[in-house]
């Protein structure tokens, strides 16, 4: 059997933080409430989400660090203490994770409340998990709701718009590679879940220079491929559809680099490496990311040439079970210079 697990109401529109109370109403999810936020994010949005829940619920609040297992045992010790019914995750990525798996294993349901539209976690099913030194894709459950405003989302800095940009045309060549595996190792793969990812690659390409105005709609175009992105890895049960080489490349970046830049900026260039290897049309890649004002090279994401191409070596150590153009053995370190070299990314 296989089981796709959907979010049941996804809302996008402005001014959304009181309708949180709505959505958790429609959809019975209890009184007692645990709001997860950052700390910036709480005074962006989550402060206010709290003050609206607390007319009708009973609300705790937790400060969330970063997207690690430590995290979402404290999310859990919280939970269980004082007997909550649902969360709500309000903030970028890695509060969405920890919301995401601590939910899943406490079993009870828990509503993402985007503040950037950088990744395209806010509606999938899996977690990425920072645990001992590297990230694990977690299998969870997807959120029960998704409330996207608007408003919210453009308060971030332009940057993080462009990074969802970057995780969104990732999708190009994870399926490359996702394709790779079924044929070389006879791994399950969806072409409805493939074609659903490619879609939203394919989208922000076109929708390129409206993303770049950074607008209300610009935000729209990208929240909406970031969400059909997620929905995409439900359906594959993974986060095949969404995650390649590329990503193993991000992964790498995260763990030897003193300051890594945003997950979405890192999978965009390794998007253009990995479309390199693949014999894709990097070029047609590398110029979508410029048109949007993404990172295209080492000095834009602000690393050192050097961490590139070790990550390049390494990259396909971080998950050895998910096969991908790197092979079993990854590249050399000669491959790597050279791939990044031609790429214009070193
Ligand atoms: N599960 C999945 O399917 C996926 C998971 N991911 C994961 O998501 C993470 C990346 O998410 P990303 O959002 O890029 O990064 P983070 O969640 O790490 O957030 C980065 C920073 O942005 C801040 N921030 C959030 N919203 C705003 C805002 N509106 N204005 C200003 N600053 C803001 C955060 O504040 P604060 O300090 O308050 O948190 C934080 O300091 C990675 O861990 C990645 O692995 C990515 C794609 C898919
Ligand atoms: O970031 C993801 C998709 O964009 C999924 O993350 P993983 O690489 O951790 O599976
Ligand atoms: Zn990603």
């Amino acid at each position: 059997m296989h089981l796709m697990q959907l979010p049941r109401e996804v809302l996008l529109g402005e001014n959304l933080k009181g309708e949180v109370v709505n959505v958790a109403r429609r959809l019975k999810l209890g009184r007692r409430v645990l709001v997860l936020y950052g700390s910036k994010t709480r005074e962006i949005a989550g402060k206010d989400v709290e003050k609206n829940l607390r007319g009708e619920f009973k609300v705790g609040a937790l400060t969330v660090k970063e997207a690690s297992m430590e995290e979402v045992k404290r999310t859990l010790d919280r939970i269980r203490d004082e007997g909550i019914d649902w969360l709500i995750a309000v903030g970028g990525g890695s509060i969405i994770d920890v919301a995401k798996l601590a939910s899943f294993k406490a079993g009870i349901p828990f509503i993402s409340f985007p503040t950037t539209a950088s990744h395209d976690g806010i509606a999938s099913a899996n977690a990425s998990i920072k645990d001992i030194e590297t990230k694990t894709s977690i299998k969870a459950v997807p959120p029960v709701a998704v409330i996207a405003d608007v408003k919210v989302i453009k308060t971030a800095p332009y940057r993080y718009l462009a990074a969802g940009v970057g995780d969104i045309i990732s999708n190009l060549t994870a399926v490359k590679d996702w394709l790779l595996a079924h044929r070389l190792r006879g791994e399950y793969y969806s072409e409805y879940a493939a074609s659903l990812s490619l879609m939203s690659a394919k989208m922000v390409i076109k929708n390129a220079n409206i993303i770049r105005l950074g607008n209300e709609e610009s935000v729209r175009k990208v929240i909406k491929g970031l969400i059909s992105s997620g929905v995409a890895m439900s359906i594959a049960g993974s986060s095949r559809p969404a995650s390649g080489a590329e990503h193993l490349f991000s992964h790498a970046l995260d763990m030897i680099t003193p300051k890594p830049a945003l997950h979405g900026e890192q999978c965009g260039v390794g998007t253009i490496i990995t479309a390199y290897l693949h014999g894709l049309k990097w070029k047609t890649i590398r110029e979508t990311l410029k048109k949007v004002g993404a990172p295209t090279n080492a000095y834009e994401l602000g690393i050192d040439p050097e961490y590139i191409i070790e990550a390049l070596t390494i990259a396909h150590t971080i998950r050895p079970e998910r096969y991908t153009i790197l092979g079993k053995e990854g590249l050399t370190r000669e491959a790597a210079e050279k791939a990044a070299k031609i790429t214009g990314v070193i």
